[in-house]
């Protein structure tokens, strides 16, 4: 079973449009989305979540289509964190937790005041006072304290610093050890992703360009630095894209299934083939 699934789906703004865009996130697996600014991450996921109501297709969140009524019911099962933090600006944490315990029936205090207490996070300081990061931290102990079997999280660890965002990934890791919790993650921040996610959906301009296991990509992507004579003479569809290397040579991003044996191909990390494939998309 999927615990996302996106088919199809198509939003048009001036000047912009989601296009016909579709995949799936496995239950029990954690799923980066990445792209750059104005890619349409935050766009995706205020589909996915019913916030925005798609020109065509469809999307469900655990096994619900998120447009339909059925979908408030399970929202318990789904912890969001949105790129903004939208918390009443007079409220402090205590009176978010008091607030929860009316919105979510397996609202849990206990969990919340843990969270709280991990993070650092003042009980009476007004929300308005807080900083990006302790908004944030505040977002993602309410998303962890109703029980979701589901995380849909945009730019969650930005603003964070790094121990703090160690941290939040290794509570993100803990989530999905129970066999039926997944995980959406928006972030520029591809070293973490690395760290954490099964899957990369990778946007560019509205378009999905892949979703693919992340070891999948790693072993499907070699990379190689040489004369450029040497590339030249590669086949043009192993080479993805290229830069100069800075010894007069060049590096590139290659296909190792098209690549001639012999060549000496280091291990890319997924921010090279990410930086490569956007490279080459714009050279395409
Ligand atoms: N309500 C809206 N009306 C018009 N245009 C919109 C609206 N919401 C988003 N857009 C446009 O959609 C495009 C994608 O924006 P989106 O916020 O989804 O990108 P993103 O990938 O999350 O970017 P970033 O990494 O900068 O957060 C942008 O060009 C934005 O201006």
């Amino acid at each position: 079973m999927n615990a996302i699934e996106l088919s199809h789906v198509c939003k048009h703004f001036p000047g912009f449009s989601i296009q016909d865009l579709t995949f799936a996130v496995p239950s029990g697996t954690i799923c980066g989305l990445v792209g750059e600014n104005g890619a349409g991450k935050s766009t995706t996921i205020r589909l996915l979540m019913g916030a925005l109501r798609p020109d065509s297709g469809t999307c469900s969140a655990l096994g619900v289509d998120t447009s339909s009524p059925e979908f408030l019911a399970i929202k318990e099962d789904v912890g969001v964190v949105l790129d903004e933090a939208y918390f009443p600006e007079v409220l402090n944490a205590d009176q978010v937790g008091r607030v929860m315990t009316r919105t979510y029936q397996r609202w849990d205090a206990k969990v919340y005041a843990a969270y709280l207490r991990r993070f650092d996070l003042p009980l009476k300081k007004a929300f308005k006072d807080f900083s990006r990061g302790m908004r944030m931290k505040l977002s993602i102990a309410v998303a962890l304290s109703h029980s979701p079997k589901l995380l849909v999280l945009d730019e969650a660890t930005a603003g964070l610093d790094p121990i703090v965002r160690d941290e939040v990934l290794e509570i993100f890791n803990e989530f999905t050890r129970e066999e039926d919790h997944s995980i959406l993650i928006s972030s520029h921040i591809l070293s973490d992703l690395e760290k954490l996610c099964d899957y990369i959906a990778f946007l560019h301009q509205g378009r999905l360009l892949f979703c693919e296991e992340k070891d999948f990509l790693l072993d499907r992507y070699g990379l190689l630095s040489d004369t450029a004579e040497q590339i030249e003479a590669l086949q043009p569809e192993a080479v993805v894209a290229k830069e100069p290397n800075g010894y007069g040579g060049v590096r590139c991003l290659v296909r190792r299934d098209l690549a001639p044996t012999g060549f000496q191909l280091e291990r890319p990390t997924v921010e090279d083939i990410i930086l490569f494939l956007v490279k080459g998309a714009k050279e395409a």
